[in-house]
Formats: structure tokens, C-alpha cells, sequence
């Protein structure tokens, strides 16, 4: 899907997906619709940054991009994502929670939703804000009215037993990412076993068994992106 082409918007005015112009008008989409609003949460060290980082990659030349992060005392996850140069730095935007990472994205969301509105009014129609939860447990899950779709991230060598494990991120989410699948023969994985406990658990939600940090272990969320993207924009505003 090309929502934003590169150098030229359907408005005749010249800012590429990603750049720095933004429009200086009401942050319209196609459609009429605010940016679609994706969570990323899951345990601590899961991949959740570095899923965030290849979605910028792979996404920015055909869309436009805004990132959140959180963390409960710096702003490293920004920092890094800052390093890797994934997007310009005003795309970017660290909130510091103070508490545990669930509160700011589930009981008290006004951080989070302050982050996300600013971004949108700055830098003009973005097509996709990623919002990332700092590193909490099974049970954390976004409040509905910060985003509007959760992509929960755990890895194979935080345990095979997760998926069976079950917890609302593992059960609810709208993608289930298992990550770091590069290691499963170093750390005993049983890869199937993982498949088939989140296949149980989630019924006809979608799970990705993936290497985020691979070349293309970011196509098939990547493909989820764009087509939650297609189905936001078709709903009427
Ligand atoms: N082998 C391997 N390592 C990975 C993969 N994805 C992430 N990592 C590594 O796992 C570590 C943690 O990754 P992050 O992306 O920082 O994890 P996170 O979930 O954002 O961590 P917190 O924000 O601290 O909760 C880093 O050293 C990454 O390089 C992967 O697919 N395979």
C-alpha cells in the first residue's frame, strides 16, 4: 500500500513519508481517519524495540510513521531507536512512566495519549504511531482508548511454556509475536509445541513465529501493519 508516495503528496505540497514537513493543517488521512494507533507490549528484553526498529525500516518509505516509547526511568528505547537513525528524531518520542510500565499504558494513559496527539498535530496525517510498552509481564495489556490495535512481543528463549501460559497479552492480543526463533536450537525451544499452545489459546487471532533481528523476520508483522492500516482507513471516521 502506498498511502504517501515519496516526494510529492496528492496536496502538491513536497514532504516524503518520513521527512520533517509536516503539513501545518488538521492531521486528516485519507479516509478522514487519525493515525491507526498500534501498542507493542510484552515481557522485559522480548524484542520489542527491535521490532519497532524493523517496522520503521521496512515501512517508512511508503508510510507515515510516528513512534512512542516508555520506560520507567530514561529514554534508552527512544535513544536507540535515535541511534539506528530509523526515523528523524521528531518522529520519535520517549515518555517516562515513573511506575510500572502497565500504568501509563493502561490505568493512566494521559502521558501516552498527550505523546501520541502532540505527534499527530506536529507533524501533520501519519499513517501509523507504534506506541512501546516498556518490558512488563503476561498481564499487561493497552487500554482501548490509547490504541487501537496490540501486537504483544514474547521470545522463545523466555520459555517455551509461555504460550501455554496463557495471560490476557498472550490470549487477547491482536498479534502474537514469537520472537528470537533464531535461538530455539540454542536454548531447546520446541518451536511446534509454542504454535500449537498459542494456536489453543487464541482460537482465529493471528500468532507470527519469527526472528525480528533476521533479514525479512519483520515481513509477515510488517504485512499485519499494512493490513490493519487498509481496514482503519476503509471504516468510516
Ligand atoms: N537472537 C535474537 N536476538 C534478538 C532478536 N530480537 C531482539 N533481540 C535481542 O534481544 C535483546 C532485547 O531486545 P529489545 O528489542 O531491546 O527488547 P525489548 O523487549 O524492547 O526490551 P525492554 O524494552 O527492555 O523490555 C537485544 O539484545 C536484541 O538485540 C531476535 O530476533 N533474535
Amino acid at each position: 500500500m502506498h498511502l504517501h508516495h515519496s516526494d510529492t503528496s496528492p496536496d502538491g505540497h513536497t514532504h516524503g513519508p518520513n521527512g520533517s514537513g509536516g503539513s501545518g493543517g488538521s492531521p486528516q488521512r485519507p479516509g478522514g481517519r487519525r493515525a491507526l494507533r498500534v501498542g507493542l507490549g510484552g515481557p522485559v528484553g522480548s524484542g520489542k524495540t527491535a521490532t519497532v526498529a524493523a517496522l520503521c525500516r521496512t515501512l517508512r518509505g511508503e508510510l507515515s510513521i510516528a513512534v512512542v516509547t516508555n520506560d520507567i526511568y530514561t529514554r534508552e528505547d527512544a535513544e536507540f531507536l535515535l541511534r539506528e537513525a530509523v526515523l528523524p528524531a521528531e518522529r520519535i518520542t520517549a515518555v517516562q512512566t515513573g511506575a510500572c510500565p502497565h500504568t501509563a499504558i493502561r490505568d493512566d494513559i494521559s502521558a501516552n495519549l498527550e505523546a501520541v496527539e502532540d505527534l499527530e498535530e506536529r507533524l501533520g496525517p501519519l499513517d501509523v504511531i507504534l506506541v512501546e510498552s516498556g518490558g512488563d509481564n503476561l498481564t499487561a495489556t493497552f487500554s482501548k482508548g490509547l490504541v487501537d490495535a496490540q501486537i504483544f512481543v514474547i521470545d522463545v528463549a523466555g520459555g517455551d511454556d509461555i504460550p501455554r501460559k496463557g495471560g490476557p497479552g498472550v490470549t487477547t492480543s491482536d498479534l502474537l509475536v514469537i520472537n528470537k526463533t533464531d535461538l530455539a536450537p540454542h536454548v531447546g525451544a520446541d518451536l511446534e509445541a509454542m504454535a500449537r499452545d498459542a494456536k489453543a489459546q487464541r482460537g482465529d487471532l493471528p500468532t507470527v513465529l519469527t526472528a525480528v533481528k533476521s533479514t525479512g523476520g519483520i515481513t509477515p508483522v510488517a504485512g499485519w501493519i499494512r493490513e490493519r492500516l487498509t481496514a482503519w482507513t476503509a471504516c468510516p471516521a
